[in-house]
């Protein structure tokens, strides 16, 4: 459908313009968001390193502003401090921080900043086992509201995917997608709920040339649909450097050059740095920075006030000063004048969007876009038939406080529900997690009641028949333990890219993981229970089988959530060494290999700690204990005939069954609880 633009400017007639897009290219269906322009005063960062006196200044009282409708490049020299800033400024560093930080002139409320803007991190961290459009639909059921129906939903796919290129890959698994398309699909992701400002670190890394320049143009589309785009790059080629419109340059933690990229070249000459022809701007502005010129970095950074001048007049930026607000409405208003203060970018969205779509063809610069922009840069006024839904829209998240809407755009209960039903997708997908799982269980249990073959009512046969209650227990013990340990750990990082995004809480999540195994687990310990429960001959009573299946069910949930604790305080190498060492003393004072009353008194607090204890004891108690009849005997003598004398030779003749459940349960809750602390702890330090 042809859509017909009126350019109302005033004084010399209007203007009307038909525009036929070549295809359904717009992004008309994302929520509206206001403009945001980013500033930042006298920002000093600091580690400490070694010991406590040994303080590295990273960044060094760098100053600079980040406007919206920009593709802002953030170079220099490895080491200068690129990624150290581009986190800061992002809010995931926080601490060991100075200086001020502003958005659109008030200083910046971290949580409604979060609300703001996204962070795509450089090894777009992505769930292999889902496809294009199952990612898309988990990102915009988290990012949307509640109360946007499906077909909405659906629509925002569509817009997106045709948008970045990426609808013929929708049935793609995105562990099949070629780098570029990866880098689309994250951006995708995010672009979900339309942040406008975009962090990206690194994005074309990894990438070829053309690819590069894809990616590039594309960022470059969302800067002029108004948002403002920051990204760290390494020396970029002349084609991708010229596509920027921001540069901003540090050198050892200082800045040395910010402005436009068109005018480094002259500035740069001005303060007698001449770029040789046929040089890159972009690798000349590096060569200095490294020194190669000589030291110029203190009178480049004085030049530039540390990036508090403005290399478009060379003067200061202006004070930022926030108005002290009596009231909302002069908040809104307040922000309602900003808003104006970006028509030209609504105005560029707009053109853009209905003529050529943000399809990262980089073709931006058409003769209507430049006609409205210049119409607006002569200071004419100039009404184009827009959005006005966007004017009434300010974001109230922006001025932090009381108005700031939730944290999150949907409940907990939504949340944990996808999250939910996306692990179970995962675990269904994995073949390790659930096929070899199953595979093993069935396998070991055949092996195991092949070994022990009718051996549990042989009176003769006693102590076998505890080695192989003990035998349960250690397997049921490392097959749920080490898969965890194994799988978790490659979860952080889609968990820290995610919670960072607000898709969801932690609380949401954690419940989400732990509903989710819990079937699975269960399903394959039942199975296991099942066969080595009939093969090896266990006492054939319902309420025997019933205690020893759930002692050994609760074995499973408690060393699975070992495997959680420790998935979640370290890395896999870790912990694949950490796991089973330190399950070792609660394999020893199990009560299998020394029994309780030989145990040292000042050892015996280890075993009330041991949940091996508490599972052997229970299927003891479920196999030998509630007046169970003599075992039958084949030979002269059978010393354990009696079931009582196994009791008490395990010291368990005195033992509750109720009591070792109540201990195993307890010990799974407090390590459920340790483990969602430890990824707090995680996701904060790893920050
Ligand atoms: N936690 C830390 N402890 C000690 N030094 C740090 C820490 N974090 C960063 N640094 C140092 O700060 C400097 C800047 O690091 P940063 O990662 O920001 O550099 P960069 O410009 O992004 O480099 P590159 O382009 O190589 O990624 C480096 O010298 C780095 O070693």
């Amino acid at each position: 459908m042809d859509n017909v633009y009126i350019l109302n400017n005033l004084g010399k007639g209007s203007l009307k313009v038909t525009i036929t897009p070549a295809q359904h290219k717009t992004l008309t269906h994302l929520p509206k968001r206001p403009p945001v322009d980013l500033a930042f005063t006298d920002l000093t960062y600091k580690v400490q390193e070694g010991r406590k006196s040994n303080v590295k200044t990273i960044l060094k009282s760098v100053s600079g502003r980040l406007r919206s409708g920009e593709l802002t490049a953030i170079m220099g020299p490895s080491g200068a401090g690129k990624s150290t800033l581009l986190n800061i400024l992002t809010g995931y560093r926080t601490s060991g921080m100075e200086g001020s930080i502003t958005v659109n002139g008030m200083e910046r409320n971290l949580s409604s900043f979060r609300k703001l803007s996204c962070y795509i991190m450089q090894d777009n961290q992505l769930h292999g086992n889902l496809s294009v459009e199952e990612a898309m639909s988990v990102a915009t059921a988290l990012k949307l509201p509640s109360a946007t129906t499906t077909a909405a939903k659906e629509e925002v796919i569509q817009e997106i995917l045709e948008t970045l290129g990426l609808s013929e890959h929708h049935k793609t698994m995105t562990s099949n997608l070629s780098g570029g398309q990866k880098k689309r699909l994250s951006i995708a992701l995010e672009l979900v709920n339309n942040p406008p400002i975009m962090f990206f670190d690194e994005p074309t890394s990894g990438l070829d040339s053309s690819s590069c320049f894809q990616c590039i143009s594309l960022l470059k589309t969302l800067a002029r649909g108004g948002r403002t785009i920051i990204c760290t790059i390494h020396q970029p080629s002349a084609r991708l450097f010229e596509m920027f419109d921001h540069l901003y340059t540090l050198a050892d933690g200082q800045c040395v050059y910010q402005g436009s990229t068109g005018r480094l070249v002259e500035w740069l000459g001005s303060e007698g740095l001449q770029c040789p022809a046929y040089h890159n701007p972009a690798s000349f502005i590096i060569e200095v920075s490294c020194g190669e010129y000589g030291d110029n970095t203190g009178k480049l950074v004085r030049a530039i006030n540390n990036g508090k001048n403005d290399i478009r007049n060379g003067m200061p930026f202006p004070e930022v000063t926030i108005p002290p607000y009596n009231n909302k409405e002069a908040m809104e208003e307040s922000l309602k004048k900003q808003w104006n203060k970006n028509d030209l970018s609504q105005v560029q969205e707009k053109f853009k969007e209905a003529t050529n779509g943000t399809n990262g063809n980089g073709n931006l610069q058409n003769g209507i876009l430049q006609y409205a922009a210049s119409e607006i840069a002569k200071g004419d006024p100039l009404v184009v038939q827009m959005d006005t839904e966007k004017q009434d829209n300010v974001e109230m998240a922006l001025l932090g406080g009381e108005g700031s809407p939730k944290r999150y755009a949907t409940s907990e209960l939504t949340q944990f529900w996808v999250v939910l039903k996306r692990t179970l997708l995962f675990s269904r997908r994995d073949w390790t997690l659930m096929y070899l799982r199953l595979f093993a269980h069935i396998l070991v249990g055949f092996l195991i009641g092949a070994l022990y073959y009718n051996i549990g009512n042989d009176g003769s046969k006693v102590l076998s028949n505890l080695g192989f209650l003990f035998f349960n227990m250690l397997f049921l013990m490392y097959t749920s333990m080490t898969i965890t340990i194994l799988s978790f750990p490659l979860e952080m990082p889609v968990l820290v890219k995610e919670h960072f995004n607000r898709w969801y809480s932690l609380r949401s999540y954690y419940m989400a993981i732990t509903v989710s195994d819990i079937p699975f687990q269960a399903i394959f310990c039942v199975i296991y229970v099942v066969i080595v429960y009939l093969l090896t001959s266990q006492p054939a009573e319902w309420f025997r089988f019933a205690m020893f299946l759930i002692s050994c069910l609760l074995i499973s949930f408690v060393a699975q959530s070992v495997g959680l604790v420790v998935g979640a305080a370290m890395n896999v190498q870790n912990g694949v060494f950490l796991a089973p060492v330190m399950s070792v003393p609660f394999l020893l004072f199990s009560g299998f290999f020394v029994s309780f009353n030989a145990i040292p008194v000042y050892l015996r607090w280890i075993t009330y700690l041991s949940y091996i204890r508490y599972g052997f004891e229970g299927t003891a108690l479920a196999t030998y204990s509630f007046n169970r009849k003599k075992l039958d005997c084949h030979q002269t003598y059978c010393h354990f005939k009696n079931p009582v004398t196994t009791l008490e030779e395990l010291d368990m003749e005195d033992a509750d069954i109720t009591l070792d459940i109540a201990a195993l349960c307890l010990i799974f809750l407090v390590l459920r609880i340790s483990a969602f602390l430890f990824l707090r702890w995680k996701l904060k330090s790893t920050r």
